[in-house]
């Protein structure tokens, strides 16, 4: 363990790290490959971890595996021919006394086809899987085996892997960087000073490593796999710590920058308010009192409001913008798809033309004399507010003023990037102040680290008169029964949305598919106006349908899951969802949010195809249950594990290698403290861990 008086000379001797060159084997082309996957120095090697791990410690008798089962068999070769059944196979079977499997491989080489005969005996690792006679294991690793060899003593790991670098040269490699780190710990600095770990998971660097590497046979395989092994605690810990500092700093950074204050007189706001159908309600007035209360600081305001689906977030981005209008500056409103922008582009439209506010708007996909014409009335501050995609983002972008920056769902940008904006606030070198709106809830505690550096506004109370969307799930078998559906909702003056989701890893055939539904339906009714939009459509093309539902002239909408967020025509009351056992709870909530957005009873059907397993089948059944966001996603939690709810592009943190937001949430009020003492004690060290782990992004932060 790293000696507290050492560890800031430590962190200044570190970077060397060792070569992989040392490594036995490794030449130029395999340190390419290595390269693909981030590993550069021999400590690099220690930091690519296992994703799962194997247990081959021991041989499995073939008469007690399972389908299911990944095993260690060994066993004497009865018979191997070559099969042409559809494709040309190599089948080998194999038996053990209490049981028999056939090995079937669909590549192979001539040796193979040689060296697999009759009575040679084989040691093989696979998953076992019902085949047309009895178990099969496709293409198992195996070879052969004298009498007397050794089963594996250690859990074997299973690592990230990339072409042409397969499994067993990794572990090799893995297992030398770590011999020789071994020998000489230089190699690889330990920046925690002991003090700062918690009690539990005071262990050194290395120690922890070594064991997610090579357990020792006492670990159990469940602890590993379920992350409760203090050796990858340790890991996460260390890593949370480094991110924590690096967002810690990245907020020290922008609150000594100066904004603009914006106290307002009203005099948009007033009217504004006057003019809509509507009162806020009392949580929209509360995080409008907040947002107004930084607007009105020298301080930058850097806050995030997050509220469900349909809570009314785009008024009080409204009301944010017309704050920075009063006080003569200019407002960027971000989305992270063209549909979204197009939307808030249409509500502030909408909103501040009567007050004779020019809105403006700025796409990749725009002509580029538009393009231009838009650039140079933005640098010249003709255009008080202009709406977009990441184009907002580009250098060429520059705002003569620019006072108020708001970013819609920020999950999709990432704290980087979303940094990067603050660059743009010109005037008189003050910085703009920061609105991030998310509709993705998130327990309150884990928000405040996500998002270390954000303040955080919650709206947790939906417009009044608003009935909960009534959600059925329905066989596909039904799917005339829903069309019918369709044409009494639409026969009512009402609009439907048709969602065709991914059902494959394809852009391409989601649009297909969605293509596909149009057109049936359409055939099917044929009083009723069907519209189509899909990802790869060009953007005038989407615009305009999306207008033309928006004006009711479209009746009944297909759509890929391009309007999973945002999109907002309050007379839609009815959406179907194909395929919608494929869909994680999250994205279904995100989709039926787009209806029941208005006063009219809404419904939501969830057509599947069966039979469901049992995770689909509770999915359907919470969806049917509830329309409440945070219980949804605590029950998402419940389902998937903690592991997966909260995947980085959803946290808007960087990256995580090891640490999992969810699992392991437990430790963050110990990484907020470890944070202070490093800053305060071991300021080298804290920079050093940031490189680490943070890596690039953290040039940002100047330390
Ligand atoms: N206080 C209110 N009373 C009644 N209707 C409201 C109120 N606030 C907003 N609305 C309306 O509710 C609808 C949803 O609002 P908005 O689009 O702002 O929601 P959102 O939070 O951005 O939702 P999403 O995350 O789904 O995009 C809009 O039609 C809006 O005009």
């Amino acid at each position: 363990m790293a000696d507290e008086r050492a560890v800031n000379t430590v962190a200044a001797e570190m970077e060397e790290g060792g070569r992989l060159t040392e490594l036995k084997g490794v030449g130029p082309k395999l340190a390419e490959r290595l390269q693909k996957l981030g590993i550069e120095r021999l400590q690099d090697l220690l930091f690519h971890l296992p994703m799962r791990w194997e247990d081959r410690t021991r041989v499995v008798p073939m008469g007690s595996l399972r389908p299911g089962d990944r095993a260690v068999v060994e066993g004497t070769i009865q018979h191997a021919e070559t099969v042409f059944r559809r494709r040309r196979s190599l089948l080998v079977s194999l038996s053990d006394g209490s049981g028999a499997v056939t090995l079937r491989f669909f590549h192979f080489s001539r040796a193979q086809q040689e060296n697999l005969k009759r009575g040679v005996k084989l040691r093989c690792y696979g998953e076992a899987r019902r085949g047309r006679v009895g178990l099969e294991l496709v293409h198992p690793e195996y070879r052969r085996v004298s009498d007397d060899m050794p089963v594996e003593e250690t859990l074997t790991p299973v690592y990230p892997a990339t072409e042409g670098l397969q499994q067993a040269r990794l572990r090799d490699l893995i297992n030398q960087a770590l011999d020789r780190i071994q020998k000489d710990a230089a190699l690889l600095a330990d920046y925690l000073p002991p003090a700062t770990l918690p009690e539990a998971l005071r262990m050194d660097l290395f120690g922890a490593l070594d064991t997610l590497h090579r357990p020792p046979p006492s670990v159990a395989m469940e602890a590993l796999m379920e992350g409760s092994h203090p050796a990858r605690r340790r890991l996460a810990f260390e890593e949370l710590l480094a991110h924590r500092l690096s967002l810690r700093l990245a907020r020290a950074r922008f609150r000594e920058d100066l904004a603009r204050p914006l106290p307002g007189d009203d005099r948009l706001v007033r009217p504004f308010l006057e003019s809509l159908a509507f009162s806020l309600t009392g949580a929209q007035q509360r995080v409008r009192e907040e947002v107004f209360r930084d607007l009105e600081g020298e301080a930058p305001m850097l806050r995030l409001v997050q509220g469900d689906v349909g809570s009314g977030k785009t008024v009080i981005a409204v009301l944010a913008a017309l704050r920075a209008v009063e006080a003569g500056g200019q407002v960027a409103v971000m989305a992270p798809t063209e549909i979204l922008a197009e939307q808030h582009l249409g509500n502030f439209t909408e909103w501040l033309k009567p007050l004779g506010i020019r809105v403006g708007w700025l796409s990749g996909k725009q002509a580029s004399a538009d393009r231009r014409w838009t650039l140079k009335a933005i640098a010249h501050g003709e255009l008080p507010v202009v709406v977009g995609t990441h184009a907002l983002f580009q250098e060429q972008v520059r705002f003569r003023d620019l006072a108020l920056a708001v970013v819609d769902e920020q999950h999709r940008f990432g704290v980087h990037q979303r940094l990067a904006l603050r660059e743009k606030g010109e005037g008189e070198g003050r910085r703009p102040h920061q609105l991030i709106m998310t509709a993705t809830p998130i327990p309150r505690t884990l928000a405040m680290t996500a998002y270390a550096d954000l303040d955080v506004s919650v709206i947790d109370e939906l417009p009044p008169g608003r009935e909960p969307v009534k959600t059925v799930a329905l066989s596909e078998t039904r799917r005339s029964e829903v069309v019918a559906r369709v044409a009494e909702a639409c026969g009512a003056g009402r609009q439907v949305y048709w969602v065709c989701p991914l059902v494959e890893e394809s852009d391409v055939l989601q649009c297909q598919a969605a293509e596909d539904s149009a057109r049936v339906l359409a055939e099917a009714l044929p009083d009723i106006s069907v519209g189509l939009i899909h990802g790869r459509m060009k953007a005038e093309d989407k615009e305009s349908v999306m207008a033309r539902f928006k004006a009711g002239e479209i009746q009944l909408l297909v759509a890929t899951t391009v309007i999973e967020v945002g999109v907002n025509v309050p007379n839609a009351s009815l959406m179907i969802i194909e395929n919608a056992e494929r869909l994680g709870l999250s994205q279904l909530h995100q989709l039926r949010g787009r209806v029941g957005r208005g006063s009219t009873a809404s419904s939501c059907v969830l057509l599947y195809r069966g039979p469901l397993n049992e995770i689909a089948r509770a999915r359907l059944q919470i969806m049917r249950e509830t329309n409440d966001g945070f219980q949804i996603a605590r029950r998402d939690l419940e389902l998937r594990g903690p592991g997966e709810v909260l995947g980085t592009r959803q946290t808007g943190a960087a990256d995580l290698r090891i640490a999992d937001l969810m699992r392991d949430n437990d430790l963050l009020p110990e990484v907020a403290k470890a944070a202070e003492a490093m800053l305060q004690k071991y300021p080298e060290a804290a920079e050093a861990l940031m490189r680490r782990w943070v890596g690039e992004s953290s040039r940002y932060v100047s330390v």
